[in-house]
């Protein structure tokens, strides 16, 4: 059984069609990046597998289920969502944050405060204000936050945005130890194709189409990287493409 399934999606925000009949299955254990233009549908797309949006045709299911039949608590403990913006002002500290993740989370949650606190780096920091910590270090406290939570299923927006590259390939590392240990499924976007070379499978987008799905190495071809993000053909993509 898929622990996400899109099923011939369609979505508009009014009369502005976003996403276009777009279906596809996620399995246990798949660490799958979504990649696409700015505005292609990617935000829209994950905030659909998180039951924030209702599909205006098709359906998503989580778990067997439609995503949005399964009620508040319920869908916490299985599927964990981080938004692409985290600007929010938070009076919290960051072990605040971490314990209201672990609040919504099963008695057999995957990982303890400490572990995912250690997991993104910010080990010790459990007292620190967010309001006191850089950009890149509050989107890791959040992912720790998602982490305590403990769904089996996360939908990560942008989650390597901000980040230095230590920490892209140390939380990459993590989220692929989590899909192989704990058998996670992650979707998450993204728009660096380099790193994106080191995701199991990847769905690229294209005005809310589904263009290509398959390995980065079968993919991420010139043809393909061009088609995706309108680029002129003239464009150098030594080292992004296979
Ligand atoms: N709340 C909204 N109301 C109306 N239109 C929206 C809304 N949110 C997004 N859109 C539009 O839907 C389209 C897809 O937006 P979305 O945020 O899903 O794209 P994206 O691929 O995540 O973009 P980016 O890479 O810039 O984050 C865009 O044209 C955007 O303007």
């Amino acid at each position: 059984m898929s622990s996400l399934r899109f099923d011939q999606v369609c979505f508009s925000y009014g009369n502005a069609p976003c996403v276009v009949q777009f279906s596809c299955n996620l399995a246990r254990g798949e660490l799958v990046g979504l990649i696409g233009a700015n505005g292609s549908g990617k935000s829209t797309l994950l905030r659909l597998g998180a039951g924030l949006l209702t599909p205006t045709v098709g359906q998503v299911e989580l778990d067997g289920k439609p995503v949005r039949s399964w009620k508040g608590e319920e869908r916490a403990t299985r599927l964990g969502y981080l938004p692409q913006s985290i600007e929010a002002p938070l009076p919290f500290r960051v072990g605040e944050l971490v314990e209201m993740g672990r609040a919504a989370a099963r008695k057999d949650h995957l990982l303890s405060c400490q572990e995912v606190l250690a997991a993104v780096g910010l080990e010790g920091h459990e007292q620190t204000p967010l309001s006191q910590i850089s950009g890149g270090e509050r989107r890791r406290a959040f992912i720790a936050m998602i982490l305590a939570q403990g769904g089996k299923t996360l939908l990560l927006d942008e989650p390597l945005a901000g980040l230095d590259l230590r920490y892209q390939y140390e939380l990459l590392t993590l989220l692929r130890s989590l899909c192989q240990t704990h058998n996670l499924t992650i979707l998450l976007s993204l728009h660096d194709l380099i790193l994106a070379r080191n995701l199991d499978r990847l769905l690229v987008i294209r005005q809310g189409q589904l263009l290509a799905d398959g390995l980065p190495t079968d993919i991420l071809t010139q043809q393909l990287v061009q088609q995706t993000f309108d680029l002129d053909p003239r464009f150098l993509m030594a080292g992004i493409v296979g």
